[in-house]
């Protein structure tokens, strides 16, 4: 076996896209490839592009993009779907001419792509290089996508129904990734893209573990007959690999050293959702009221500073916040995870937050709020039970509300428990033996079966 390895291809390009719940699990993955032995080159845009200093042993490869000017913060959900469609447009060329300069001089095994970045397929084929996709979210949500493509071919737009989708339960309609489109045309074609990308590549990574997906990884392969390598989750298995844009606030753990186990509800709700300063303030009340302890990731709300909204707030709650809160720009989310203070996480449920929280064991207030999260929320709280299910955009953040939830994350003894069950499967999934440990033996065989 060893023998027939010899002489394989061992080189691949990595292309992830430019956002902070893209670029975090691309990096992980290739940290991981490159533990079994792969040489990686990061392709990468200059608009949110990574770090070479915290990634030595990667070949980093810039191509332009047309949009190097905008701030990360001008990143929002609502202009998601355009910026990927700018990538495509802008990156075609510029991407072509590197990897045609970049392949006459290495020997390259495969391209593992990004589902944003689809404009690498067609690259890809023109230059007769295979390619590996990677999906970012949940598989369940890629099945959702599926039925999204029946659904509309019964006319059954806006998906704004209760009622669970026989085929996905226990995912309501209202629950699937429509991600704010508008009309379905444009949903049509993001439907065709996601399908085009599977059917088009030799295998589909995701990060996920069998014991979270299982039913759904067997579909996805009937299906669409394609290879599916469900290895994560992936930050377990790559722990050094950093890939913050911002700089993370490590005072909290001085903070959180001070705590009593189980005693602090954690709180971020993603890289992209910004907040109206009445919403982030009825989030300071609820938290005071409910008597508990909290760190939260605050970047400020729309148009105002942290620093504003905190004077501006009630003195009863600025003494909370000084007697039993601690308030950060950016957290060290995985190590504030697994920290024994920490008892639950108030989450806007990303997928790679839901995966960092589930490794941990700690149970999940689910606030999701576009694309994915919502079909992550209805994991937590109704497949794996470890988790209160509440939706931003249809409940207005009242304080009340958020006290009620925030006492039930930290004083549920039975969501705990399986939240501990849940843990212990995960981490069994990545070690030796495992389900997520032996999918990453068959991607290895895989890929140098293909090179
Ligand atoms: O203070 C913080 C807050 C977050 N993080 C990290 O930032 C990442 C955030 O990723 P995720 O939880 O997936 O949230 P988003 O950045 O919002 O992710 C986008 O991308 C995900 C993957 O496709 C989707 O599931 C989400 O819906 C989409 O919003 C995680 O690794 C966190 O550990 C920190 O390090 N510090």
């Amino acid at each position: 076996m060893e023998k027939q390895r010899q002489g394989k291809k061992r080189h691949l390009v990595v292309v992830p896209a430019p956002l902070q719940g893209h670029l975090t699990p691309m990096l992980q993955l290739a940290s991981i490839l490159h533990s079994k032995g792969f040489s990686i080159t990061i392709a990468h845009t200059l608009f949110n592009s990574p770090d070479p200093s915290n990634h030595p042993n990667f070949q980093f490869l810039p191509f332009s993009d047309g949009i190097s000017h905008q701030a990360t913060d001008s990143i929002s959900s609502h202009n998601i779907p355009s910026l990927v469609s700018t990538l495509a447009a802008n990156c075609v060329s510029p991407f072509r001419q590197l990897l045609l300069h970049f392949t006459s001089e290495n020997n390259i095994a495969c391209i593992i792509y990004d589902g944003f970045m689809y404009f690498v397929e067609s690259v890809a084929q023109q230059l007769c290089l295979p390619t590996l996709l990677l999906r970012t979210t949940s598989l369940t949500n890629v099945m959702a996508y599926h039925y999204i493509h029946r659904i509309l071919a019964q006319g059954c737009l806006p998906l704004q129904d209760e009622s669970v989708v026989p085929e996905l339960e226990p995912l309501r309609f209202k629950d699937l990734p429509t991600f704010n489109f508008t009309n379905s045309d444009v949903l049509q074609n993001q439907l065709n893209i996601v399908q085009r990308g599977i059917k088009s590549s030799v295998g589909v990574i995701f990060n996920t573990a069998d014991c979270l997906e299982s039913q759904r990884v067997d579909e996805l392969r009937q299906i669409h007959q394609v290879p599916i390598f469900p290895i994560g989750p992936f930050h377990s298995m790559a722990p050094d690999s950093c890939s913050s844009f911002l700089e993370q606030d490590y005072s909290c753990m001085t903070w959180l050293n001070e705590q009593a186990p189980r005693s602090v509800v954690y709180v971020s709700l993603g890289s992209i959702v910004t907040w109206e300063e009445k919403e982030l303030t009825e989030m300071a009340h609820g938290l005071a009221n409910s008597k508990q302890r909290f760190l939260w990731v605050v970047r400020g709300g729309r148009g105002i500073s942290v620093e504003e909204w905190v004077k501006s707030l009630a003195e009863e709650v600025r003494e909370a916040i000084e007697e039993r809160g601690c308030l950060v720009r950016w957290a060290p989310q995985k190590e504030v995870l697994a920290h024994v203070a920490v008892g639950g996480f108030w989450s806007h449920c990303g997928w790679n937050s839901t995966l960092e929280s589930l490794y941990e064991g700690k149970p999940v207030i689910c606030q999701a709020c576009f694309g994915d999260q919502r079909v992550n929320s209805r994991l937590v709280s109704h497949v794996w039970k470890v988790g209160v299910e509440w939706y931003c955009d249809d409940v207005v953040m009242d304080r009340r509300e958020v006290e009620k939830a925030v006492k039930t994350l930290l004083a549920d003894q039975q969501m705990w428990e399986r939240a501990q069950e849940l843990k212990r499967q995960l981490r069994q999934a990545v070690t030796q033996g495992g389900s997520s440990h032996e999918a990453l033996l068959h991607l290895v065989d895989h890929i140098l079966s293909i090179s």
